[in-house]
């Protein structure tokens, strides 16, 4: 359960009396992620999320990740809206932690997803690439090249206790990725998390993204590479040709990726998949026994990543013609 902070119900209707939503009727602690601290909370006007912004998050970028949910729905994406305060700010404090309420989106996120949603996703993912375009404000990818390796140098000395060999194998895939990691393809706000929780469906149709607390300007294809990952291997390792077909054909659809995206997309997925194991390995070292969040299973992502080092070309990934390659 991510609840990092607790709140008291004094303190919440405190901080509730600088909004205008009504009457406090009920509120409690939501299980699911692991960044930040999340509530659901009921009042006398509607169901709202209360975040409270945890370790990841720089009280400095979050001006970028409310103001983009502004700028995304503003331009007709389905996504939460951060509720303003009475003064007109978007974020105020609580239990000593920045926090913000946001709206409520309605919809579920799927346990299992098909291949028709996976297109859906695509087609979601590159309307939000669009969508940002005219964004004003600029954040730096932080967990890119330089921050996995500051990432990597704080676990390497304990990551044979995870899997022997680790060390050598991550130190040589991070040499491996500065060299070729790619510099001049296309690039704008990136979601950089759409992961299976972040996306919110009623019955089989997408009704929402959320949780835009790694957005950041980046390639857009390395936000393809991220979801390449997270939505089209199945429980058992394999990738699965058909949704990966079908998340590439439904972002191509809306946004038609260059022959330079294509051909990139085997290095950007070995990226993607070290950047969430170095992450996952990080909480997986540090994550205290008995905190209340449930870790995610870094060598998931080692297995991603040595699917991608066999990858000869893109068309392996399920894109049907790969030109310029
Ligand atoms: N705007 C929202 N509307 C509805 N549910 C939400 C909303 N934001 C978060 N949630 C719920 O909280 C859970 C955790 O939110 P998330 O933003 O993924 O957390 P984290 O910041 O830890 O990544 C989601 O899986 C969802 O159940
Ligand atoms: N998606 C990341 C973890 C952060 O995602 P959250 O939405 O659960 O906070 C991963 O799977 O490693």
């Amino acid at each position: 359960m991510a609840v990092y902070t607790d709140i008291t119900e004094d303190d919440l209707k405190d901080f509730l009396t600088q909004y205008d939503v009504g009457e406090l009727t009920s509120y409690k602690g939501i299980a699911e992620g692991v960044e930040n601290s999340n509530f659901l909370l009921h009042t006398s006007r509607e169901p709202l999320i209360l975040t409270l912004y945890e370790k990841r998050v720089e009280k400095a970028d979050l001006p970028f990740f409310l103001g983009l949910m502004q700028h995304l729905a503003a331009r007709g994406l389905s996504c939460p809206l951060p509720l303003p305060r009475k003064d007109g700010a978007l974020l105020g404090e609580l239990s000593g932690r920045p926090a913000a309420l946001i709206s409520f989106l309605e919809g579920m996120w799927l346990r299992k997803p098909e291949a028709r949603h996976c297109r859906e996703v695509g087609q979601a993912l590159a309307r939000m690439h669009l969508a940002g375009e005219g964004f004003a404000l600029k954040r730096p990818n932080a967990l890119s090249l330089e921050g996995w390796k500051s990432l990597w140098q704080k676990s390497a000395a304990r990551a044979d206790e995870v899997e022997p060999g680790l060390r050598e194998e991550i130190g040589a895939e991070l040499a491996f990725l500065e060299g070729q990691w790619p510099q001049d393809l296309p690039a704008g706000v990136i979601h950089a998390d759409l992961f299976q929780d972040n996306v919110f469906f009623l019955g089989d149709e997408l009704s929402g993204l959320i949780d835009f607390y790694f957005a950041c300007n980046d390639m857009f294809a390395y936000d393809v590479s991220i979801c390449l990952n997270a939505w089209c291997f199945e429980k058992d390792g394999a990738y699965n040709l058909t949704k990966g077909m079908a998340l590439l054909e439904g972002y191509d659809a809306v946004r038609p990726l260059l022959p330079q995206e294509r051909q990139a997309l085997p290095v950007l997925c070995r990226g993607s998949a070290v950047r969430f194991f170095l992450t996952r390995l990080y909480d997986w070292l540090t994550t205290p026994e008995g905190a209340l969040v449930v870790k995610k299973d870094p060598l998931e992502y080692l297995r991603k990543l040595r699917f991608h080092r066999s990858i000869a070309s893109s068309v392996e990934y399920g894109l049907k013609v790969e030109t310029g390659a």
